[in-house]
């Protein structure tokens, strides 16, 4: 008998036929020696594709290279092999124009306001300043940060100080969205919120996410297709169909096939995982 995890392989609800966004071929990556040790073989090769507008997670064991593949789509840093597309072009040597990259670390500059914060790069990309205004307005309200305009990052807290890089990135309007684990220093209720913030912004903008991060709860409950990655040198061992609907939020955990892919993703993990300990 078919199990729940086939059914929904087989009927994805977000098989839509979308052109790939993001290509990346038989990338690796292999960092140069430090202190006459060897080189240390970080990532692939993988191959993979993110389809427009959906929203992808990437879960692996500590160490396996997901930040590693996030810099390589970023264009922060070049593939060793391989190569990397977005929107056809090949990425090389810099942030493509319509590409935000999110980290996990506060990266809000203490020295700005709230307001100057969210319009740092949308000024810095020579958008008009009526623009720029219009824009950071909307992002500060979304984010529900409007009446904090004014006030300086020491005076928020870490979630809203992280909420100031999301207005940031979604004030230049990307087309793709990368973030490295952009919650993991919030305790778990302004984690599981700020994820339905992120799917908030994902279907008001339509843009395609890529979510790098540790919880399988968040990787399950927000997005259309989690990959799971081997132990380093880290490549996708399996890509799981969620098949939710674009509507999703908290009460996806719900859901029936919720605890099935859960446990899928969670059965997948936990043997790279004792890999990567060594175990
Ligand atoms: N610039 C670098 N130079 C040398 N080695 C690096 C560099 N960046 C990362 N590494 C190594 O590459 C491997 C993969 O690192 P990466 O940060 O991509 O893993 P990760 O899966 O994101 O880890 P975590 O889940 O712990 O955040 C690690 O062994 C790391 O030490």
């Amino acid at each position: 008998m078919a199990s729940q995890i086939d059914m929904i392989r087989k009927f994805p609800a977000s098989e839509v036929d979308r052109k790939a966004h993001v290509a990346v071929n038989g990338a690796t990556k292999v960092f140069a020696a430090r202190d006459g040790g060897l080189p240390l073989h970080a990532l692939g090769p993988v191959s993979f594709d993110l389809r427009q507008g959906e929203f992808f997670s990437v879960v692996g064991p500590s160490g396996c290279g997901k930040s590693t593949l996030l810099d390589l789509v970023a264009g922060l840093s070049p593939p060793t092999e391989g190569s990397v597309f977005f929107e056809h072009k090949e990425v090389k040597g810099q942030v493509p124009d319509g590409v935000a990259v999110v980290f996990q670390e506060d990266a809000s500059f203490p020295w700005l306001s709230v307001f100057d914060n969210a319009a740092f790069g949308a000024r810095r990309s020579g958008l008009p300043e009526n623009e720029v205004k219009e824009r950071v307005d909307h992002a500060l309200a979304f984010m529900g940060l409007a009446s904090f305009a004014a006030s300086y990052p020491a005076q928020l807290s870490g979630g809203m100080r992280q909420r100031v890089c999301i207005a940031r990135a979604m004030v230049l309007r990307p087309r793709l969205m990368l973030l490295d684990e952009p919650f993991g220093a919030l305790d778990q209720q302004t984690r599981l919120l700020m994820g339905e913030e992120m799917l908030k912004l994902w279907r008001e903008t339509d843009s395609t996410v890529m979510l790098i991060t540790h919880s399988i709860d968040e990787a399950v409950m927000l997005s259309d297709r989690v990959g799971i990655m081997s132990a380093r040198p880290g490549t996708f061992i399996d890509i799981v169909e969620t098949g939710w609907s674009r509507e999703r939020g908290s009460e996806t955990t719900m859901n029936p096939h919720y605890g099935a892919l859960q446990s899928k993703v969670w059965g997948l993990l936990r043997t790279e995982s004792l890999k990567a300990l060594g175990v």
